[in-house]
């Protein structure tokens, strides 16, 4: 908290300096902790650092003072007590490589970037697993949290999980404050699960009201999202009541719903006739989905589970169906239960 002694708190290394991880760097060091920020664009972090905004990814903002930004990825490392990797999925691996020959014995890497490994599907706490060897602690950071909102102070709430209680407490510990509430689990599979899968339904969402469908389509839209994200948990060993939660009905909900989502506004740009290429252009950010959404039917097909929706955003995003085909396919499907195999299955 504000108030404690910077000494007496873990010294935190952010590593990515876009949205969200300014937004995190800048939170944790409101909090009193010793906070360096790395980005890859040495310009981009020394202008961060002397003006204390980043102007490209988070402009108007004021960063703390305190928040100490460098390109040198060993000078943010050296003192750290805890690592926070907050780049793209499709960067999560080599930067994982990188931070692991500067990384202090004793510092534990969580992360906060949602997706999967692009190509192979891997969940990033296997990647982290197999880059980092056994016995360094990790944590996801997750849940309903749009990084401006969070930069301007405004209150949120998330969840950290891990499967070492003691090291997700610290996470939450940096995190929580007086307007963010960090909660905590150990179900790092739902809890990933949950951040790459609502991605891709809030491309489904963003299609459908681009296509001007109404109110009721996105709440049926949502639902069945939600029901997605349970079956395909169900099948991978995660727990329901984490999709339940913050990291799946908390996050869906926002990002299928808030205009701040890139993932709905790519959904949004697509349902209203716009080219992939110039919404990605315009939307200038990470866009999770599209690679998530290869990643999730992968995983679908791997436990035989269909996803309807998931599948039709995947061609869609792949130019294989336009966005009114994807629809036709929707409505076509069968009648069904609502429940086929019980709540959860
Ligand atoms: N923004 C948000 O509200 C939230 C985002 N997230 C997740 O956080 C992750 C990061 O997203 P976000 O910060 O929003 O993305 P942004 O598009 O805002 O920023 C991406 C950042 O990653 C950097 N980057 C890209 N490739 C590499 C690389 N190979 N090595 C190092 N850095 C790289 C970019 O650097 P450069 O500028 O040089 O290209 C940039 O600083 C994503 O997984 C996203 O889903 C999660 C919750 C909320
Ligand atoms: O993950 C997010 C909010 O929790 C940010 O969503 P987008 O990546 O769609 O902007």
């Amino acid at each position: 908290m504000a108030t404690a002694d910077p000494a007496q708190l873990p010294a935190i290394a952010v590593l990515g300096a876009g949205s969200w991880g300014t937004a995190l760097a800048a939170l944790i060091a409101r909090h009193g902790h010793r906070t360096v920020l790395w980005g890859r664009d040495a310009q981009a972090v020394a202008a961060i650092d002397a003006t204390h905004e980043n102007a490209r990814y988070l402009p108007g903002i004021a960063l703390p003072a305190s928040l100490r930004a460098t390109h040198d990825l060993g000078d943010a490392l050296r003192h750290c007590d805890l690592v926070l990797v907050v780049v793209p999925s499709h960067a999560f691996a080599e930067t994982l490589r990188s931070l692991a020959p500067h990384r202090p014995a004793h510092a534990g890497v969580a992360w906060a970037t949602k997706g999967f490994e692009p190509g192979s599907g891997r969940f990033l706490h296997e990647v982290a697993n197999e880059v980092l060897g056994d016995g360094v602690p990790l944590a996801v950071v997750t849940g309903p949290s749009f990084a401006k909102e969070v930069a301007q102070g405004l209150p949120t709430a998330l969840t950290v999980h891990g499967a070492d209680p003691d090291f997700a407490q610290q996470v939450a510990d940096a995190l929580h404050g007086p307007a963010f509430r960090a909660y905590t689990g150990d179900d790092m599979l739902g809890a990933e699960l949950g951040g790459a899968m609502k991605n891709v339904l809030a491309v489904a969402t963003g299609v459908a009201d681009g296509m001007q469908l109404g109110l009721n389509a996105r709440a049926g839209m949502i639902t069945r999202g939600l029901n997605e994200m349970l079956r395909l948990n169900a099948a991978i060993g995660g727990k329901a009541e984490t999709l339940m939660g913050l990291a799946g009905l908390g996050d869906l909900v926002l990002t299928c719903t808030g205009d701040l989502s890139r993932n709905r506004r790519l959904g949004l740009a697509l349902g209203r006739g716009q080219s992939i290429e110039d919404a990605v252009r315009e939307i200038g950010q990470v866009v999770e989905s599209i690679q998530t959404a290869d990643e999730v039917i992968r995983q679908a097909d791997r436990h035989g589970i269909e996803l309807p929706i998931s599948s039709a955003v995947r061609a869609v995003l792949h130019g294989e169906i336009t966005p009114a085909e994807g629809l036709q396919r929707l409505l076509s499907r069968d009648q069904k239960p609502e429940y086929p195999d019980g709540l959860f299955g």
